[in-house]
């Protein structure tokens, strides 16, 4: 892949832009295979999943900068200067497409974008989700409320603006500080969800939820999962982390009790919206979904489940805390399906599950261009 950004020296966020895709995959493959090696010993591997090499991200984190005439969407650079990404190749193609149609939006509204040097000016950063049935969510991430007004008033021809904005949302943010989004968010539009139409399953996406970046590589990732799961056939699974239920839905199976936690109290209600609709829709059933906001490793301690067959964990780039390894280790747990973003704290954490040895791995490239990885492994006690 190619990126005129890359070249001029602008943006350098793609550490490997250049590196042939093929040798990209095998790198990240003997990369997350030696660690583990490493730590828990040799490890059986199924061929990694690849990705496209652009157009495969579904989110955008858009820096609003400029000013009137001149809004640039992109990032930041060291010295605090705008830099326009509108172009990056990463995005897919629906979601590129929308970026123009949104800086236009910015300027008929006159809305002020933030100034990091001169701490002045209201819209920070817009962060705008693309599904696969081309609907898109639109976060506006303001200063204040001085603006929110605007954009609550434009709502309504908003979609005659901007092709497939479904949900539109203002998220505050009113510290000077590099953080994308604050705590305080409303939802302006009817839908309060974008659907995220993954074949088998529908999930539910509020803006303050987590969803995988590379849509077509969680559809394999939860595939994979699925296929693995049914293969040991638990009765009992925990998902911890499960943000809005991608792994839970696809585990789903006549008789299985599944328990979801997560740290997000949106994300749960996305769970519970996407779980219901999934029972209503099989009619040979799919088995029961309980989902709990809550931080993962107090929830597997102290919500009273029943002891599970398979947990799966899929935790932030940091990992599981010691507490929760240890609790799994002294669990009555058979299998674990640990799902993760950063194979140096998964290698870490898999030699705190003494008992537990890998049965099978496999690398999903949900991040190409970059040297980040997904990987999934399959553990047996
Ligand atoms: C890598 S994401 C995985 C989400 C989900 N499994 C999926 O497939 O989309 C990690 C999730 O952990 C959640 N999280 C972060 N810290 C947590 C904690 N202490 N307890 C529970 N969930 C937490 C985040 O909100 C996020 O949804």
């Amino acid at each position: 892949m190619d990126c005129h950004y890359y070249d001029a020296g602008v943006c350098r966020s793609c550490t490997l832009m250049g590196t042939p895709y093929e040798r990209q995959l095998a790198d990240k493959q003997s990369v997350a295979a030696q660690l583990l090696a490493e730590h828990v010993g040799p490890t059986r591997w199924s061929e990694p999943f690849d990705s496209r090499e652009s157009g495969f991200r579904n989110k955008a984190k858009l820096v609003v900068a400029g000013r009137p005439g001149e809004i640039t969407l992109g990032i930041l650079d060291a010295t605090q200067r705008a830099v326009d990404l509108s172009e990056c190749g990463l995005y897919e193609p629906g979601l590129q497409a929308a970026f123009a149609p949104l800086a236009h939006l910015i300027e008929d509204l006159r809305l002020l974008p933030y100034d990091v040097r001169k701490a002045r000016g209201e819209l920070k950063n817009l962060l705008v989700t693309h599904s696969p049935s081309g609907e898109l969510m639109v976060r506006f991430v303001l200063r204040s409320e001085r603006q929110a007004q605007r954009i609550a008033d434009a709502v309504p021809a908003i979609g005659d603006l901007v092709d497939g904005v479904a949900v539109v949302s203002i998220n505050l943010q009113p510290e000077h500080k590099a953080i994308l989004e604050g705590p305080h968010e409303r939802v302006l539009t009817a839908r309060q969800s974008l659907s995220m139409e993954l074949g088998q399953v529908r999930l539910h996406l509020r803006p303050n939820s987590f969803f995988q970046t590379n849509t077509d590589v969680a559809i394999g990732l939860y595939h994979q999962a699925q296929q693995w799961i049914s293969q040991v056939a638990p009765d009992v699974v925990w998902d911890l982390y499960c943000g809005v239920g991608g792994f839970s839905l696809y585990a789903g199976a006549p008789g299985r009790r599944i328990f979801g936690a997560e740290i997000s109290a949106d994300a749960i209600a996305s769970a519970r919206q996407s779980a219901s609709e999934l029972a209503a829709s099989e009619s040979g059933g799919v088995g029961s979904f309980t989902f709990a906001a809550g931080d993962a490793a107090v929830m597997a301690r102290d919500a009273g489940w029943p002891g599970p067959d398979l947990v799966i964990v899929n935790p932030p780039r940091r990992g599981i805390d010691a507490r929760l390894a240890a609790d799994l280790e002294s669990s009555g747990a058979s299998f674990l399906l640990y799902s993760s973003c950063n194979p140096v704290t998964l290698a870490r954490d898999l030699t705190r599950l003494p008992s537990f040895h890998v049965e099978q791995a496999r690398l999903f490239d949900m991040f190409p261009q970059t040297g980040h990885s997904e990987v999934l492994v399959l553990l047996q006690r």
